[in-house]
């Protein structure tokens, strides 16, 4: 079932378009991986289908309602997105911060009740980072962090989850148990997640759908059809570096 539909999306900013007439769509129960250089746009995108910045132009639909049509309290029992940077708070512990994904919940004062607190220890878990529920988040690494702010937008619980580069710092293994982790949690419970990376070689093994963003069109399709078409080749080779199209599998010339 379709959750997100860009319709004739122009993204970008006041004095730089970035992207248009991007026309795709996310379905519940989905993985998708958004790929592209640096610089193309995935920041941009992401934050305009979040409702962070506007559209130049077209309609972001999220669950049939255009995302005008929102009050961010609404919009955040829907969505929860993990974008890159510091969390812009500092001498709150783990758990707070955790904690602060419960907020669309918890009306005005935020007053968790037992049912959060068990729903943030659950959150902090999933991502490996529960014994640091107590550190004060000026004190993490960049990757404790970055677990920290996934593990906020899991207390969330939302049905739709967007991601910036989650895995950015992370460790080799830690990087795949959270691509795993992100799988699982569209396959088994029929989220809607789309995260952008660079990590190329997970995202074909994991992805159900990648989104190819490049400078003048948006390529959509599974790992198996943007291999076959060569999209991903183009992508991806260079004169190091070649592309398997038959086994997914990126190569360094020597
Ligand atoms: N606030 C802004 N105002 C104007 N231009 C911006 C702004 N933020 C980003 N840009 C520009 O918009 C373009 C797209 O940036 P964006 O951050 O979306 O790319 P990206 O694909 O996420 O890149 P990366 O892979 O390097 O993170 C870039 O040329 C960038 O310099």
């Amino acid at each position: 079932m379709e959750s997100v539909v860009l319709h004739g999306l122009s993204i970008g900013y006041k004095d730089k378009k970035v992207g248009e007439e991007i026309n795709a769509s996310l379905c519940s129960g989905e993985f998708t991986c958004l790929l592209g250089s640096n610089g193309v746009g995935k920041s941009t995108l992401l934050k305009t289908i979040s409702g962070f910045i506007k559209p130049l132009a077209g309609n972001v639909i999220i669950d049939n309602t255009n995302i005008n049509d929102y009050s961010s309290a609404k919009l955040a029992q829907k969505i929860s997105v993990v974008l890159t940077g510091k969390p812009g708070v500092e001498n709150i512990s783990v758990g707070e911060l955790v904690g602060m994904g419960r907020y669309p919940f918890t009306g005005f004062w935020g007053i968790l009740n037992k049912d959060d607190e068990r729903i943030i220890d659950e959150s902090l878990d999933m991502v490996g980072v529960l014994k640091l529920k107590s550190r004060m988040v000026q004190t993490l690494s960049d990757g404790e962090r970055q677990k920290t702010m996934i593990a906020k937008a899991l207390a969330q619980h939302t049905q739709m989850i967007f991601l910036d580069e989650p895995t950015a710092f992370l460790d080799f293994p830690s990087k795949i148990e959270m691509m795993k982790l992100l799988q699982n949690l569209s396959h088994q419970f029929g989220k809607t997640i789309l995260l952008s990376t660079h990590d190329v070689e997970q995202a074909l093994q994991l992805a159900d759908k990648l989104w190819l963003m490049n400078d003048d069109k948006m390529c959509i399709g599974t790992p198996r059809e943007l291999s076959s078409d060569g999209t991903l080749g183009n992508y991806i080779e260079r004169d190091s570096i070649e592309f398997d199209k038959k086994n997914m599998i990126v190569k360094i010339k020597s």
